[in-house]
C-alpha cells in the first residue's frame, strides 16, 4: 500500500507561495490573512492558532480576531465590513463552525467574495457549482492537491464520498464532477453504505467519525482519503480505521500528516495567489 503523505504534498506548495511573497515583498506589499474565531471552547482555536504559525513561518501576516460566543450578528457583520475595506487584507476566515446561535448564512455572506479565501459566500459556492471555479474551500482543495501531486486521475472514476457538509462533502462532489468523476454522495441516512462504497475506485471518509470506515468497506487497491479528524483519548485519528486498510488499500492518506497538512497551505496558497491556482 503507498501511503499519500501529505506533508510531501504541502512542502511542495509551500515553496511556491514562499516565492510568490518574496516577490510581493520586494514590491512592498504586505497582504494579510484575517482569521475571525468566535467562542473560546472549540477546537477552532487551536487550528486558527496553527494556521497563524504556518503562515508566519512562510512570512505572511496573520491576525486573530477574537470574539466572545455571545457576540451579536452586527457586530461582526461590521468588522466584515471593515475587513472588506481594508486594502491590504486579502483573505478573511471564518472559523467554522460558528456558535450555533448565529446564522452563519447571513454572516458569510457579508464578506466580499473576493476575500473569502475558503470559498464559503454563496457567490464562490455559485462558481464552482457551474464550473468557473473562483476560491474553492481550502479542505477539499486539499484533497485534489494530493491527487495531483501523486497524479491520481478522476475521469471515469467512480468516487464514494462519505459526508455531505457544506464546507467539505458537497465542495469535494462538485470538484470531483468537475473532473468527470462518477460521484456517489454519502451520509447518515444511507442504507446500504458498505455495498455502495465497495463500488468505488475512490473512498473519500468525510463523516466526522472515528473509525467509521473499515476493511470490509472498500475494495482491493482503492484510494482511500481520510479527512475526517477525530480527537479520541487525547489523539487524532481519522474516519478511517487505518490499521486495518491498509491491508486492503492501494493508496491511503494517513491522519495525522494526510489532508489537514495540506489543508492550512491551501488557506496560505488561496490569500497569497488569489484564485488563479483553478482546480
Ligand atoms: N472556515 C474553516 N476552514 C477550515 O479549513 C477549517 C475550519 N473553518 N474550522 C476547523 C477545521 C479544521 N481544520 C484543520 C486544519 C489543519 C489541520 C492540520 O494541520 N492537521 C495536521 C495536524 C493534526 C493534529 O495533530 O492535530 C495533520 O492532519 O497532520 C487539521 C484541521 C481546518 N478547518
Amino acid at each position: 500500500m503507498q501511503i499519500l503523505d501529505g506533508r510531501q504534498v504541502a512542502a511542495f506548495h509551500r515553496e511556491q507561495i514562499v516565492r510568490r511573497l518574496d516577490d510581493l515583498h520586494k514590491r512592498d506589499i504586505q497582504p494579510e490573512l484575517a482569521i475571525i474565531l468566535i467562542g473560546a471552547d472549540r477546537p477552532s482555536g487551536m487550528y486558527a492558532k496553527s494556521m497563524q504559525k504556518v503562515a508566519h513561518s512562510v512570512g505572511l501576516s496573520a491576525e486573530i480576531y477574537y470574539k466572545e460566543t455571545a457576540a451579536q450578528e452586527d457586530e461582526l457583520i461590521d468588522m466584515l465590513e471593515y475587513f472588506n475595506e481594508q486594502k491590504h487584507i486579502w483573505g478573511i476566515l471564518p472559523m467554522m463552525p460558528l456558535p450555533r446561535r448565529l446564522d452563519t448564512h447571513r454572516i458569510v455572506n457579508c464578506m466580499d467574495p473576493e476575500k473569502d479565501i475558503d470559498g464559503l459566500t454563496d457567490s464562490n459556492i455559485a462558481r464552482l457549482v457551474t464550473g468557473r471555479p473562483g476560491f474553492v474551500p481550502c479542505t477539499p482543495k486539499a484533497v485534489m492537491a494530493i491527487f495531483d501531486y501523486y497524479h491520481i486521475s478522476l475521469t471515469g472514476k467512480e468516487v464514494a464520498i462519505i459526508g455531505r457538509s457544506n464546507v467539505v462533502g458537497k465542495p469535494l462532489a462538485q470538484l470531483c464532477l468537475n473532473r468527470n468523476a462518477t460521484v456517489t454522495q454519502c451520509h447518515t441516512r444511507t442504507k446500504n453504505l458498505p455495498l455502495l462504497s465497495r463500488r468505488a475506485d475512490i473512498v473519500i471518509a468525510a463523516a466526522g467519525k472515528a473509525g467509521l470506515v473499515t476493511a470490509h468497506m472498500v475494495k482491493s487497491g482503492a484510494v482511500v482519503i481520510d479527512v475526517g479528524i477525530n480527537r479520541v483519548d487525547g489523539i487524532t485519528i481519522g474516519d478511517v480505521d487505518y490499521e486495518g486498510m491498509t491491508e486492503v488499500a492501494g493508496a491511503m492518506t494517513p491522519v495525522p500528516g494526510g489532508v489537514g497538512a495540506v489543508t492550512t497551505m491551501m488557506v496560505l496558497e488561496n490569500v497569497v495567489c488569489g484564485h488563479t491556482q483553478g482546480t
